[in-house]
């Protein structure tokens, strides 16, 4: 009998899927076991799988194409750059009212620095706290009405968790779009999240300082805000600038000086030897007056341009604190000061004078600069109009020290209270005796006693009551011995330079 013919020895297409030909029997009869899918789909259904990732990609196409289409004729959009603050008010409106309440599931986890913890957790590596950060590259909301999509390139997110300093809220370059014709509706959303960040920010203040590639402006630290009479010294030069940078600030102020053709800028040296509060109050002072801090370590600066640059992207309205401003010399010094071994920044005089005088800088900033070594400064550099008020920090006074005593232990409404605990006191199971008002402030006058006048400076005093933080009583009878002790160290020769200062300083201001 004639067989069929079969091309090339290729077998009849129904022989393919006979059990009997290719031992297939077993393979259907394990199919059959558990599914009631034929093995003869099964070959649709790979072509099928092969297909998809295509049509997927189509999809995807026409998906971005339309949306391309739909943005050109019925979207508006504004684009905020990282640097810019309006892009934290923003991220922090999103963050709270859009993220949040979704119950994000998608974080990055990292190791939180540079915030006020527990100190005894923090000796623990194990122990400190983790910053988990929502991951969103773009969501949708409605807000008053309109269709709202802010959007975030992840990249540029990835690239801000690696800086340690990045507290999670704003910095990337964010896009808002809302459904629409007219960008009105972003412009009002804006104010919306700007009013919102101005409620949050009252308890705190941004400090921003340049990212570590020196590029742009980053936010490096959200601190609570610090009271004023948290930081020690001469109450009337407290109050003389208080006054000074409050009728400075005034907005009748502002027009009085723009109408006379004045620049509208003012200027501010704290100086003093380390530690005795130039950054503590400069802060305080970002807090009182509801301004965010721009960190400028004049050391750091690379070079004329790059100042040149920080100060052009500088918003107005704000504090820059030039720190250790002596790090700028003049040409003629330069020598002496190498010879010296101090530290030098990379900008020079003439580049830091046109900054502070260029049209930048004409817009309502409060301009700080702080310096341990007064002397080095250039006359310039420090002249009525570049600084128009000059404040000593020094060592502390008694009186100072009493302050400070005093806001150490004044008991607190949390039931804490500034007296030893009593041991095996079952009367008072939590061992604690309240000590009133009264009371710290006797020992806070005893406590004064016993430091010597302009000697220490108030961080040395603030690390003395790190020791004592549990007691007046004990803090006030330790005293004494501590002075006694910290008198018999060799004195620092700086210290000595700086406190030479002191004596002239009338005739410096
Ligand atoms: N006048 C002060 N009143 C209260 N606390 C102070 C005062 N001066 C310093 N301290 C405390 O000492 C610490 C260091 O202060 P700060 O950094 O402000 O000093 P500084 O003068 O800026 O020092 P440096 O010149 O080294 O930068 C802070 O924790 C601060 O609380």
């Amino acid at each position: 009998m004639a067989q069929p013919f079969h091309a090339g020895g290729a077998i009849n297409h129904l022989q393919l899927f006979d059990p009997s030909i290719h031992g297939l029997g077993i393979m259907r009869t394990f199919w059959n076991s558990w599914s009631e899918l034929d093995i003869t789909h099964l070959g649709s259904i790979v072509a099928l799988a092969g297909v998809a990732p295509a049509a997927w990609r189509f999809i995807q196409r026409t998906g971005q194409e339309a949306w391309t289409w739909i943005k050109r004729f019925f979207i508006a959009s504004v684009t905020i750059p990282g640097s810019d603050p309006i892009n934290r008010n923003v991220a922090s409106w999103v963050l709270a009212k859009v993220i949040e309440p979704q119950q994000i599931r998608f974080f990055t986890a990292k190791t939180e620095i540079g915030r006020d913890g527990n100190e005894g957790q923090l000796l623990k590596k194990t122990r400190r706290s983790v910053q988990y950060c929502p991951h969103w590259e773009s969501t949708w909301f409605w807000h008053s009405g309109s269709l709202f999509v802010v959007s975030r390139p992840a990249e540029s997110f990835k690239a801000a968790m690696t800086d340690p300093s990045y507290d999670g809220v704003g910095g990337e370059e964010l896009t808002i779009s809302c459904f629409g014709r007219s960008a009105a509706p972003i412009k009002s959303f804006i104010d919306t999240c700007r009013e919102f960040a101005d409620k949050q920010a009252q308890y705190f203040v941004i400090i921003y300082a340049r990212d570590r590639y020196g590029l742009s402006w980053k936010p490096k630290a959200r601190k609570p805000i610090r009271r004023i009479e948290t930081v020690h010294f001469d109450d009337t030069i407290k109050q003389e600038l208080l006054l000074d940078i409050k009728k400075y600030l005034d907005p009748r102020t502002s027009r009085l000086y723009r109408s006379r053709s004045m620049p509208y800028r003012r200027g501010y040296l704290f100086y003093g030897p380390p530690g005795t509060g130039k950054s503590s109050l400069s802060t305080a002072l970002g807090g009182e007056f509801g301004l965010d801090l721009y960190e400028v370590k004049v050391p750091s600066v690379a070079n004329d341009s790059d100042l040149e640059q920080m100060f052009q992207e500088i918003p107005p309205q704000c504090i820059v604190l030039l720190e250790d401003i002596d790090a700028v010399w003049s040409d003629r010094e330069s020598e002496t000061q190498e010879a010296n071994g101090a530290a030098r920044s990379g900008c020079t005089l003439s580049g830091l004078l046109n900054v502070l005088d260029g049209v930048g800088s004409q817009e309502g900033r409060v301009v700080i600069m702080t310096t341990n070594k007064p002397e080095r400064l250039d006359s310039a550099l420090v002249r009525p109009g570049r600084v128009d008020m000059k404040v000593w920090l020094g060592n502390i006074s008694k009186n100072c020290a009493e302050q400070m005593f005093i806001r150490m232990f004044t008991p607190e409404s949390d039931g804490w209270s500034p007296l030893p605990k009593k041991r095996n006191d079952s009367s008072n199971p939590q061992g604690s005796r309240q000590l009133d008002l009264e009371a710290v402030r006797m020992l806070a006058r005893t406590f004064a006693d016993s430091i010597p006048e302009d000697t220490f400076t108030p961080s040395q005093l603030q690390g003395f009551f790190q020791l004592h933080l549990e007691s007046a009583v004990e803090a006030a009878a330790s005293i004494s011995t501590w002075v006694e002790k910290e008198m018999a160290k060799k004195v620092d020769k700086d210290f000595e330079v700086i406190s030479n200062r002191h004596a002239c300083r009338v005739n410096y201001k």
